[in-house]
């Protein structure tokens, strides 16, 4: 039979652990066919990302032709934009219809500390999201606030989806907005990541120790979803991982909820696939393809 077709917008990690590299293992880990536009190519492993080459928007408008000309495509990610105005190039493939379920990942800042995209170029996407998918120092900087508590994540979800989305999940995997550690940590040990009685007065969502939890806004709706923490150094990804999961399930009929809880299923079985691996000196990738995710 032939596998639903996706698209991936989004930049490459030569690291091969987070953007185009993990959507489009992803997609095919979850039974799709996955098509890419690079937005921008990145020198980057488990350590950080050392240097950031953005690609002119002609050549993501002239990609993006080449794919959507010639395959049915039934559901988009987007990650890392690289600039404004190849944002804008997305954008106007959107607002003519042409990039049918949409999931925007709003990439702003790498695990490492490295800014990979600005809010400004986020925000011209928002509004044909089918799905969006900001962490929660994604969402606190494109809104302006402090995202840190269960009770927080649902409020500016809600806020986000007034800017155009039909839902919202804001994920709780990296430590919360103003309490991230210092590059490298990739397990989230630094002031008020796992405080239960940090501001906000709820209980924080990024107790490296318990769970990790998301919220969903979708249709005015809230549903908090919640899994088993996975103690792991190999959770480079999860974030782009999350989305193209998203977008998968979408393009195989499954309703927002339903996509969105498949997905959070997946990532845990890929972060505890590859929980014991020893990939690079860093924040190590996702097992994508391992007995854990079938
Ligand atoms: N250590 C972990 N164990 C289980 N789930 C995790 C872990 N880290 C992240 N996740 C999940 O991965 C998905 C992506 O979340 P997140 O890591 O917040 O995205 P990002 O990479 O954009 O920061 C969410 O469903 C989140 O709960
Ligand atoms: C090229 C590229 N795109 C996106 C990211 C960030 O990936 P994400 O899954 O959001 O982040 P982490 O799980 O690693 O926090 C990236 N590093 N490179």
């Amino acid at each position: 039979m032939t596998p639903p077709v996706l698209l991936s917008v989004a930049g490459s990690d030569s690291g091969g652990g987070a953007g185009i590299q993990a959507d489009l293992k992803t997609f095919a880990a979850l039974g799709g066919y996955g098509t890419c536009v690079l937005t921008a190519v990145t020198a980057q492993n488990t350590r950080g990302v050392d240097a950031v080459l953005p690609l002119p928007p002609r050549t993501v408008t002239e990609q993006l032709e080449a794919v959507l000309s010639d395959f049915p495509v039934r559901a988009v990610k987007t990650g890392m934009l690289g600039s404004p105005a190849v944002a804008d190039v997305v954008a106007g493939a959107a607002r003519a219809g042409r990039l049918p379920n949409l999931v925007v990942d709003p990439v702003l800042v790498a695990t490492s500390g490295h800014r990979l995209g600005v809010v400004d170029a986020v925000r011209r996407l928002l509004p044909y999201a089918m799905v969006a998918t900001p962490n929660r120092s994604e969402a606190a900087a494109i809104l302006g606030i402090e995202v840190r508590t269960v009770e927080q994540m649902a409020a500016a979800a809600e806020r986000l989806a007034g800017s155009g989305p039909a839902a919202v999940v804001i994920t709780g995997g990296d430590p919360p907005a103003g309490t991230v550690p210092g590059a490298g940590d990739p397990g989230g040990g630094g002031p008020g990541a796992g405080d239960p009685g940090g501001a906000g007065g709820g209980p924080d969502a990024g107790d490296p120790g318990g769970e990790a939890v998301d919220v969903l806004w979708t249709g005015g709706t809230v549903t908090v979803l919640r899994g088993p923490r996975v103690p792991t150094r190999h959770n480079h990804g999860t974030g782009c991982t999350f989305a193209a999961a998203v977008a998968t399930r979408l393009a195989l009929g499954d309703p927002v909820p339903a996509a969105v809880r498949a997905a959070k299923r997946y990532v845990t079985r890929a972060l505890t696939g590859a929980r014991d691996w020893e990939l690079g000196a860093g924040s190590g990738p996702l097992d994508h393809f391992g007995p854990a995710t079938r």
